[in-house]
């Protein structure tokens, strides 16, 4: 049994978050530990409130999970403060897991899930560990300095963060909302890059897409998929996740973490080789 660990935030809708990220490590059959990084007070409405956990039980938590587990792949989502950043950076620093960050700012519904004076210690601290990342449009914005309006921009937005240290940028599409693909755009420090175009959904049961496609390349990672199929299937898991809703909640609802399991992973990802 592989074991695989999401440092994140704990969303009470169950729909996001911690929540998500253990949903979709069950489904993938890993064994998912936690470390919690922040509660929130949270629904498909939006976030009610925010409780961050202390630095330092962020780090007891991370000492209690690596004392006892081979953990073979991570993920971090919410992250919330420069100071959690820093402290999960200097742990992280004596591990050989693949690292995934995906860099949580702002919840759907508009609450900032990460401080604004943060961006610093994410980019210099977490970012060189990172193996893979996956900002989506509004993100790699920030952690760019690029503003993306076109196939150019996403260009120029991943080399710049490729040149932060992280290994392989997942560019996610989903912000496009104008398109009728959902098209993620992979590259990796060697140069080459790939795009992934599924049919975009027309559905406002979203919350938590991002959580799940990071936590589902996390769980294929660490039962030793390579990178490229790893990513490629995550994007699998969500898009079905996404195209089979629950219709929990009055608003954003959570995706459908049981399609991938119950249609046996069964839809065609397009894939594009640019190099
Ligand atoms: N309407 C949609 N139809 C199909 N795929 C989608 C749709 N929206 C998002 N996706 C896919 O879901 C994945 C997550 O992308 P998205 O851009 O939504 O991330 P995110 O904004 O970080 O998510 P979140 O903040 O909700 O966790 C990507 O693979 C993206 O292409
Ligand atoms: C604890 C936590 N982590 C991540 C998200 C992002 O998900 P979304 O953008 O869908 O709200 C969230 N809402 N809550």
């Amino acid at each position: 049994m592989d074991v695989v660990l999401t440092i994140a935030g704990s969303d009470s809708g169950g729909g996001a978050g911690i929540q998500a990220d253990l949903k979709t490590f069950q489904e993938l059959k890993t064994f998912g530990t936690s470390v919690i990084t922040a509660l929130t007070a949270q629904n498909t409405c939006g976030v009610q409130g925010i409780y961050p956990t202390t630095p330092e039980f962020v780090a007891q938590q991370m000492t209690s999970v690596f004392q006892d587990f081979n953990v073979k792949a991570l993920k971090t989502g919410m992250l919330f403060s420069t100071e959690i950043i820093e402290t999960v950076a200097r742990i992280l620093q004596q591990q050989t897991a693949h690292i995934i960050v995906d860099p949580v700012m702002i919840a759907k519904g508009g609450a900032a899930l990460l401080q604004d004076d943060a961006v610093h210690a994410l980019n210099t601290k977490l970012l060189p560990l990172a193996t893979v990342l996956t900002p989506n449009i509004p993100e790699a914005e920030v952690i760019s300095g690029v503003k993306i309006r076109n196939e150019q921009d996403i260009f120029n937005a991943a080399k710049r963060i490729l040149q932060l240290g992280v290994k392989c940028v997942v560019m996610k599409g989903g912000h496009f909302e104008e398109a009728d693909t959902a098209t993620d755009t992979v590259f990796f420090e060697n140069g080459s890059s790939f795009s992934m175009e599924t049919k975009r959904i027309n559905t406002k049961h979203t919350h938590g897409t991002g959580c799940t496609f990071s936590s589902a390349i996390t769980a294929f990672l660490g039962r030793g998929f390579t990178l490229h199929e790893s990513i490629v299937e995550a994007k699998k898991f969500v898009q079905l996740a996404i195209e089979h809703p629950l219709n929990i909640g009055h608003g954003h609802g959570p995706t459908n973490h049981f399609a991938y399991q119950e249609l046996r992973g069964i839809y065609e990802v397009m894939v594009h080789e640019t190099k």
